[in-house]
């Protein structure tokens, strides 16, 4: 069991709750391997993939040995080996780079990455995957983490413990055939390379990426492996190919990783699946997405998982080639400190706004002031007398909070839909002048 587990204990409370239900709760010990790869083995099929082999086990075994894994096991069961309940969790930064204008490039807020929730079908809807979260919030408030973090498979789920959606995420296609292009022509160079070439160079040029984003999650070790198609038995390694856009002075920018699938009636129709584009500037992403739509013997580029105010559509003579063909939330967070989360970002300008916090499980909750200046940073303190006159005064859950933190919110939409109240008039729209950020927020993993 590594330091860093050790610092987080197994929280006590979900232990108890369990064994009354006659279940284990316990760390998965990395260093076991039969263990680990059971664990791994009922995480795969929790989410219906396909069975690990050997060789893909030892490959997650290395590669995700940083997380903290807990399983749960159910003695009486026909296979007392494989756990009935799985989650995974690390300590990770939240980029907070676009908060406001100009200001707080660069900035991230450490969180606590939830993953890999999965019980057994025959296990279901008996309260396992409640103590697994309702123990990961506690054991990341208690090592003092300001939020919790995660991506969800259905969007029915999380809200119940205070998560709201905090970024959004679009799918493109783009009809190559129907535009030309009429964006930026910057003065680098595309290059054609191996998908293997960037092994090391990705993680680094996403780093620089983040820097200018709020919403992003650094990828880890073996992320970076499955994204450049270098896991055992990839089915992806065949066809997955990359370019990286170097500026005039031939320092890498940006990277794209794409794959083409034929039109069986039409070989001059290929579809691209844009699968990552990652750009350190501007220049870089205007070279490799016109790189993208340029390709011969192409109809269509899908781009998956682009933030929704992705400025391609901006870059080509026909608008109504790049078509939206999904919108979806993609992060959620779950506020636990709120001061610590709210003030480690930059607000628009100076203003002071009474948040009025409903937090069933209690970390958030109560009265708070927020107060910011001129420069976008921002004190809060608890409020425990009346709010000055000039103050906004807004009623909201914990949950929604959650969604404003990052900036992507439409705080008029939320008031309309009575997910957030205003008790004084005007609040809502200083509120959304004070929290939208330049950007709309975006992460472009799945963890
Ligand atoms: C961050 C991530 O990893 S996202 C991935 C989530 N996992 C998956 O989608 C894999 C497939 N699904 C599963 O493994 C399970 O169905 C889980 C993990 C979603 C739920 O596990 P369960 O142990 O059945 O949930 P549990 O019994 O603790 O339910 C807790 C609450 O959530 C609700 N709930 C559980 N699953 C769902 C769902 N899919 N949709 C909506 N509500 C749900 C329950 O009704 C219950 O509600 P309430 O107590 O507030 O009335």
């Amino acid at each position: 069991m590594t330091t860093q587990h050790s610092a987080l204990p197994l929280d006590e409370r979900s232990r108890e709750a369990l064994a009354a239900e006659g279940l284990r709760y316990a760390f998965v010990d990395e260093q076991d391997a039969a263990l680990f790869d059971a664990w791994l083995q009922a995480d795969q099929r929790g989410f219906h993939a396909d069975t690990l082999t050997e060789e893909q086990l030892a490959e997650h075994r290395a590669g995700l040995a940083f997380a903290r894994s807990i399983g749960v096991w159910d003695s009486s069961s026909a296979d007392p080996a494989t756990p009935v309940g799985t989650v995974g969790s690390w300590r990770s930064s939240l980029s907070l780079g676009a908060t406001s204008a100009g200001a707080g490039a660069g900035a991230s807020i450490e969180g606590w990455a939830i993953s890999a929730v999965t019980v057994a079908p025959t296990h279901r809807r008996r309260g396992i995957a409640r103590a697994l979260l309702e123990g990961e919030l506690r054991a990341a408030a208690s090592a003092g983490l300001p939020l919790a973090m995660l991506t969800v498979s259905e969007a029915t789920i999380y809200g119940r413990w205070g998560f709201g959606p905090a970024t959004w995420a679009a799918d493109y296609s783009v009809d190559t055939r129907a535009l030309q292009w009429t964006g930026p022509r910057p003065t680098g160079r595309v290059h054609q390379v191996s998908p293997a070439s960037l092994r090391a160079l990705a993680p680094q040029l996403a780093e620089r990426a983040h820097r200018r984003e709020s919403g992003e999650v650094p990828g880890w070790e073996h992320y970076w492996q499955r994204m450049l198609g270098l896991t055992a038995g990839s089915t992806r390694a065949s066809k997955l190919r990359a370019a990286r856009y170097d500026d005039e002075q031939g320092t890498p920018q940006g990277f794209a990783l794409y794959s083409l699938t034929a039109d069986p009636d039409d070989y001059t129709a290929h579809t691209v699946s844009l699968e990552y584009l990652c750009a350190a500037n501007d220049d870089a992403h205007a070279a490799l997405w016109r790189f993208v739509l340029e390709l011969d013997l192409v109809a269509t580029v899908r781009a998956p998982l682009r933030p929704v105010d992705e400025p391609v559509q901006w870059m080509v003579s026909n608008p109504r080639a790049v078509r939206t063909s999904a919108r979806s939330e993609h992060l959620w967070l779950r506020i636990l400190d709120l001061p610590a989360s709210l003030t480690a970002r930059r607000y628009a300008h100076a203003d002071t706004v009474l948040l009025r916090v409903d937090d069933p499980l209690g970390y958030a909750h109560g009265d708070w002031m927020l107060t910011t200046s001129p420069d976008g940073a921002a004190t809060v303190t608890p409020a425990d007398a009346d709010p000055a006159p000039e103050a906004a005064v807004v009623r909201l859950g914990v949950d929604v909070l959650g969604t404003l933190l990052l900036g992507g919110a439409p705080v008029e939409s939320l008031r309309a839909a009575a997910r957030l109240v205003e008790e004084r008039p005007g609040s809502a729209a200083r509120l959304d002048a004070l929290f939208r950020t330049t950007r709309a927020p975006h992460l472009s993993i799945w963890f």
